[in-house]
């Protein structure tokens, strides 16, 4: 997949990020598409875990937990597969879809330096 391919998919700093987990979790949602394993190594709170090698388990339960006109933060390691899944959910008829820029990779860089990064 080119860059392109991803270009039309609203991003969100983990600078921004950090200040939206400051100043409170509602009105939000959070999915975090990587591993369990991953997860296990580090994550960030109020996100949701729904690997995206799960997906045939859950991508049909998608509209009945998630309110696809509410603002969306979607997290993966670096980016990519957080990507792929935003532009699922903008497909599924969500409005308002941003993919973590960099990742929880990029958040551990530039925001908090205390998660492990792997
Ligand atoms: O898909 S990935 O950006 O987490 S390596």
């Amino acid at each position: 997949m080119s860059h392109s391919y991803f270009s039309e998919v609203p991003e969100i700093a983990v600078e921004t990020l950090e200040a939206q987990l400051k100043s409170g979790l509602q009105g939000l949602q959070f999915i975090d598409v990587r591993e369990a394993q991953e997860v296990a190594i580090a994550s960030l709170p109020g996100f949701e875990n729904l690997p995206l090698s799960e997906f045939a388990e859950w991508s049909d339960q998608i509209p009945l937990r998630f309110d696809p006109h509410q603002e969306t933060m979607v997290l993966c390691h670096h980016g990519l597969r957080s990507a792929q899944m935003c532009q699922w959910l903008m497909r599924q008829g969500f409005t308002d879809v941003k993919n973590v820029a960099g990742g929880i990779d990029a958040y551990t860089r530039k925001v908090d330096p205390t998660l492990p990064r792997y």
